[in-house]
């Protein structure tokens, strides 16, 4: 990351991964209840930043599919530049934002999300903001569920709606990701009425515990979305025969864990030219935490 007085260059906006995904229930309000542990890693979008002239917020990137203004990058840095107008009684100058954007969308990885969350992470140290990261996390929350995980920045155990967030080791591994090339919708998968939503409630503190190789629990999501989407049943298949191959968040990715990025490598060599597939290693930690004065 470059860091200059105008500009934030190369600020990360890395994947998850759902390593489980149980549903426990669901709310008055039709949002559900999940228990999950979300794996950070190394593998995302990258996004650029540039303060104008003016007070204008635009994305100079094309995203074919997002226009700029359902964009979760630009409705993020409008929330945080009204929040920042009503706690000093100025508007925060205007920024260009660029996006390199490799994270399939509809992939379950959380690409919007961290996109947005990268975005609140970045304009608060540009601007001189000084919110907290509670304070951050919680402006995020109602864009997507997964915004508040991503400025957490650590893998961890999530329950609520994905809000209420502890931290966790993991198993430090490889994974290989398929994406079967199809985009899910989260809401109808959510919405199904062949989704299971009584999964009893596990108790986690220590996840590391868990083999990498037989995988804990199992994601509710994913017997709504292969029926759905047999792309991703196929992706499942193929996986499994190298290990606990099981989809992340609502679909589509499907990954599996493996020791080394030599193992990743083998599987990667044989995956069928249909698929694009990649391998990522696990994240301890969101590259921008500890990067900023606002001690995010
Ligand atoms: C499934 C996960 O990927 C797990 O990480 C996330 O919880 C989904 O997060 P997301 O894509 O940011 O989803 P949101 O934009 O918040 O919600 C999309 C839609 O999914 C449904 N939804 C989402 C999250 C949740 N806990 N319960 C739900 O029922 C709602 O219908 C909502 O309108
Ligand atoms: N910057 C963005 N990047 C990707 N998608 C965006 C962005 N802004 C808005 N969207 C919209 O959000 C939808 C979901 O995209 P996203 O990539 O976050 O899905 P996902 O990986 O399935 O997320 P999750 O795991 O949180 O369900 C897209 O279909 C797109 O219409």
């Amino acid at each position: 990351m470059t860091e200059l007085n105008t500009a934030l260059k190369n600020c990360p906006a890395p994947a998850k991964l759902n390593l489980f995904l149980h549903v426990n229930g669901r709310r008055a309000d039709g949002y559900h209840l999940l228990q999950t542990v979300f794996q950070l890693i190394d593998h995302g979008d990258m996004l650029h930043f540039t303060l104008r002239d003016d007070t204008a917020l635009r994305r100079v990137t094309d995203l074919p599919g997002v226009p700029e203004e359902s964009d979760l990058i630009i409705r993020a840095a409008r929330l945080l530049q009204a929040e920042v107008l009503r706690r000093t009684g100025a508007l925060p100058r205007g920024v260009n934002i660029e996006i390199d954007k490799i994270l399939p969308m509809g992939g379950g990885v959380g690409g919007g999300s961290s996109d947005a969350a990268t975005t609140l992470m970045a304009l608060n140290q540009l601007w001189n903001a000084g919110l907290s990261k509670q304070e951050l996390m919680a402006l995020g929350l109602p864009l997507g569920a997964d915004i508040p995980f991503f400025i957490f920045g650590e893998t961890a155990f999530a329950e609520g709606v994905g809000e209420a967030l502890q931290a966790v080791s993991a198993p430090e591994c490889w994974y290989v990701v398929i994406e079967p090339g199809v985009m899910v919708p989260t809401a109808a998968i959510f919405g199904s009425e062949h989704l299971t939503r009584d999964t009893p409630l596990v108790n986690i503190t220590d996840f590391s515990s868990h083999s990498r190789t037989s995988g804990f629990g199992k994601n509710d999501l994913q017997q709504v979305a292969t029926k759905l989407f047999p792309p991703v049943a196929e992706a499942v298949e193929w996986l499994g025969a190298y290990g606990d191959a099981r989809m992340t968040g609502s679909g589509a990715c499907v990954f599996s864990a493996v020791a080394t990025e030599a193992d990743a490598d083998a599987v990667l060599a044989k995956v069928p030219a249909q698929w694009t597939a990649w391998k990522a290693k696990a994240l301890k930690q969101h590259p921008l935490i500890g990067k900023f004065s606002a001690k995010l």
